[in-house]
């Protein structure tokens, strides 16, 4: 296949053709989806970048398109568009073949935001949100009030009213793309797609423009994002698209999508996925991947993680953040006992892992401590997260003194000592140390097991 012409793609609309004016897109009444591609692949020359891609966006949806460097978002978003054409498959605006529409009736259906624009020309901003109403104008129409109507709106919903009359050429990256939202949101299309929309921008205007993205879709629109930041694209889609390896992922709402494993197969990233305490959107924390060699990653190590169970003992912020390192280079880890509210809890609960707690003023009874005690000894490894040296322990009138929860006369005492291997680490522990000593002790275990 050919890229077709580059210069075409970043205008709203390269030409107007009459042919199909009055097929105006009217799919309120229609079940079709706004978007849909089917099977879509593309290559440029003989090189493929994506194939089998399937992905639809209906009115009321919010999709992010999500994925490494190189994965494909654009090119899928520029099928979309019509200024890539496929090799095979199908786009279908509003049930329709894109391939079948002219270039005003695709501009009448789908909207786009590019990532980068040629638009080399000082135009005025106001000119260049106009541009937007192009697929609405007859051939030798002039702009009438309901285009000025939509050229205000648009501008002032994307903030680009007060720089109106400056040239595109003279405002700021952030400025020049909010510019493009306007342009997209003149057009008045039922769909909208949207090229790495907040790239550019502040942390105010990113959740500003995701906010109005999502109240047009509350307002009936469909809208597919190609969005870098997984936070922002949790919070905000209802659904995510990965795209990586050349193909769709995985496919389906944030929470179901964006796991650990997942990112590790289609970014070969090591993160914890936790749960953002604002929104309850989730929440992804990458770390530096540390060179294990007793730990897989690439393409295909989905499954292929060598982890193990790794018993936790400690809290607050240091055992949250060593649960965390664990659970993201594959481990399986568990935690207690921790009071009730400890920090390293809640970590335990967002990676799914179980967890022993017990009343913060209290003395740990012995079914917490059984408890703990049973998943410390059925772990390959126990990490003691503390302060060495300290000697707390229960004090006299009987609460616990969880001050240091790994002390040896500490509230977590029998549970170390149920533990086969122990690892000690403090707060300041790097994560290469860390993660090298639970697997050196991990496999030291394994080697001394007797055979059965
Ligand atoms: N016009 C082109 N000619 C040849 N190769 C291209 C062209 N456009 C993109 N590619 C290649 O296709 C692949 C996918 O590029 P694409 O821009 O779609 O990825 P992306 O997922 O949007 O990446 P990013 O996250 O970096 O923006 C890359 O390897 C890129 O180099």
């Amino acid at each position: 296949m050919s890229p077709d012409g580059q210069s075409a793609s970043d205008s709203a609309v390269s030409s107007a053709s009459d042919a199909d004016a009055s097929s105006a897109f009217d799919s309120a009444d229609s079940d079709d989806p706004l978007v849909a591609v089917e099977d879509l692949a593309v290559a440029f020359g003989d090189v493929p970048v994506v194939s089998g891609v399937d992905l639809r966006v209906d009115r009321g949806d919010l999709v992010g398109l999500v994925g490494p460097n190189g994965a494909g978002k654009t090119t899928v978003l520029r099928a979309i568009k019509g200024t890539v054409t496929p090799d095979a498959g199908s786009v279908r605006l509003g049930g329709d073949l894109a391939s079948d529409l002219s270039a005003r009736e695709r501009g009448r259906r789908v909207a786009s935001v590019p990532q980068e624009t040629n638009l080399a020309f000082d135009f005025r901003v106001r000119h260049v949100v106009e541009m937007g109403r192009t697929p609405h104008l007859g051939r030798f129409d002039g702009h009438g009030p309901d285009d000025e109507r939509a050229v205000r709106e648009a501008m002032d919903a994307a903030g680009v009213a007060r720089f109106a009359d400056r040239p595109i050429t003279e405002v700021s990256g952030g400025e020049r793309q909010r510019v493009l939202l306007a342009r997209a949101l003149a057009q008045e299309t039922p769909a909208l797609v949207l090229d790495e929309p907040t790239a550019s921008l502040d942390v105010n205007h990113a959740v500003e423009t995701l906010e109005l993205v999502s109240d047009l879709v509350d307002d009936g629109r469909g809208a597919l994002a190609a969005i870098h930041d997984l936070d922002m694209a949790a919070r905000y889609c209802d659904e995510l698209v990965v795209l990586a390896n050349g193909g769709v992922h995985a496919a389906g709402p944030p929470e179901d999508v964006l796991t650990a494993d997942a990112l590790r197969a289609a970014f070969d990233a090591e993160a914890f996925v936790g749960r953002s305490p604002a929104t309850g959107s989730p929440a992804v924390t990458a770390f530096a991947a540390v060179d294990d060699p007793g730990a897989p990653r690439g393409h295909d190590s989905s499954a292929a993680r060598d982890g193990h169970r790794v018993h936790v003992v400690g809290s607050g912020r240091d055992a949250a953040r060593v649960l965390t390192r664990l659970a993201a280079a594959g481990h399986d880890p568990s935690l207690g006992v921790v009071p009730e509210g400890d920090a390293a809890a809640a970590v335990a609960d967002d990676a799914g892992a179980p967890v022993v707690v017990a009343p913060a003023f209290e003395p740990v009874g012995d079914a917490k401590r059984d408890a703990a005690v049973a998943l410390a000894s059925d772990a390959a490894v126990a990490v003691a997260v503390g302060r060495a040296g300290r000697d707390d322990r229960s004090d006299a009138a009987g609460t616990t003194d969880w001050s240091d929860a790994v002390a040896p006369t500490g509230p977590n005492a029998a549970v170390l000592a149920a533990a086969d291997r122990v690892v000690s680490v403090d707060g300041d522990a790097s994560d290469e140390a860390l993660l090298a000593a639970v697997r050196d002790l991990a496999t030291r275990r394994a080697e001394d097991a007797p055979e059965s």
